[in-house]
């Protein structure tokens, strides 16, 4: 049986030692960190995370700033919304929440984001950074850097391990497998047109999966004693579900992470932590 990844308890350990410090922080500096979520439209599931995202920051004391535009907000105004909250010296983080609708690019509206307010690591100076191991100086993806967390917390070697990304977004695959190659893990990364995505997958010490294909990944996808990272959130009949058969899967890894309670809750864990990052260093502290 596989030793379950547990991503609320270990959100909680790193919670808790952010909210002491962002205490200490606040008396120093006299203002809290501060995160602006820019919400295009009214996306239901969007609507969702913005809410648990405005949550998360008020238990840790960060506060929040929502601002919300209609879904027919054209691109000049919503680059217009982000410019106006890089000149807000009060305001540390920026994200713009995905997907944006249809006639939106997000790339043109990501660039627009000051790289030191980047909370989400998606500018192309963070992704740079990010490629280079440059960890320190930067803000990295949540997601991804969350997903390192796991390894480190509950010492899961990676040199010299064969490493295997199901998925290439920008936002999630690439970065996750050049983390994993920055950790000296041998990397393969499969996706839509991979020809045998099993005969990866069999092969795989460290397997991260991050598709939105429910259920994908099956267990004679799986080698024994492997480590299952499913960072996939998919909803079916109402139910939130991964890209991995947890149930049987379980029986074959080593580690896996549920769904829910694994990496989503670790994701907005981290998007605190480079929140407060990004205060420290906009304040030279
Ligand atoms: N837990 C969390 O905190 C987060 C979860 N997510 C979830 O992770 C999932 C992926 O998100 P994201 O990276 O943004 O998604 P994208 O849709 O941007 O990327 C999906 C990737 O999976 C690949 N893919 C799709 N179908 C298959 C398949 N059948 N076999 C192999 N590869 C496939 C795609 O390949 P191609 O491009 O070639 O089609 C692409 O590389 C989603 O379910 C999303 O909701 C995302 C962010 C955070
Ligand atoms: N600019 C931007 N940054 C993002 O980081 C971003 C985004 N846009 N758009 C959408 C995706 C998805 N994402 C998740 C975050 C938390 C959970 C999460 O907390 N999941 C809970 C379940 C939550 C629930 O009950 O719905 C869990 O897995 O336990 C899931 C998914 C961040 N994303
Ligand atoms: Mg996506």
């Amino acid at each position: 049986m596989a030793v379950i990844l547990d991503g609320k308890e270990l959100s909680k350990k790193i919670r808790g030692k952010l909210k002491e410090e962002v205490k200490e922080l606040k008396e120093k500096a006299g203002r809290p960190p501060a995160l602006a979520v820019v919400l295009v439209g009214n996306d239901p599931a969007s609507e969702i995370y913005v809410r648990n995202k405005i949550k998360a920051c008020g238990e840790v004391g960060i506060r929040s700033i929502e601002r919300r535009l209609p879904a027919n907000t054209l691109q000049e105004e919503l680059n217009q919304v982000v410019r106006e909250l890089n000149e807000d010296d009060t305001v540390d983080g920026i994200i713009v929440q995905l997907p944006l609708p249809e006639h939106l690019s997000c790339r043109e509206v990501i660039n627009y984001i000051s790289p030191e307010k980047d909370v989400d690591g998606f500018h192309p100076v963070n992704a740079g950074k990010c490629l280079l191991g440059l960890y320190d100086e930067g803000l990295m993806p949540c997601t991804p850097a969350g997903v390192m967390k796991f390894f480190e917390e509950y010492g899961i070697e990676l040199q010299g391990k064969n490493a295997v990304m199901v998925g290439h977004s920008n936002i999630v695959g690439k970065p996750l497998a050049n983390m994993l190659l920055n950790a000296n893990a041998t990397v393969s990364v499969c996706h839509v047109y991979t020809d045998d995505l099993a005969h990866y997958t069999r092969n795989a010490d460290i397997l991260c999966v991050a598709t939105g294909v429910p259920h994908l990944i099956k267990a004679d996808m799986v080698k024994e004693g492997a480590v299952v990272i499913d960072i996939g959130i998919s909803r079916v009949n109402g139910k939130i579900v991964g890209d991995v058969d947890f149930e049987r899967v379980k029986e074959k890894a080593s580690a896996i992470t549920p769904v829910p309670g694994g990496v989503g809750p670790m994701t907005i864990t981290m998007l605190l932590y480079n929140t407060v990052k990004a205060f420290k260093m906009r304040m030279g502290y």
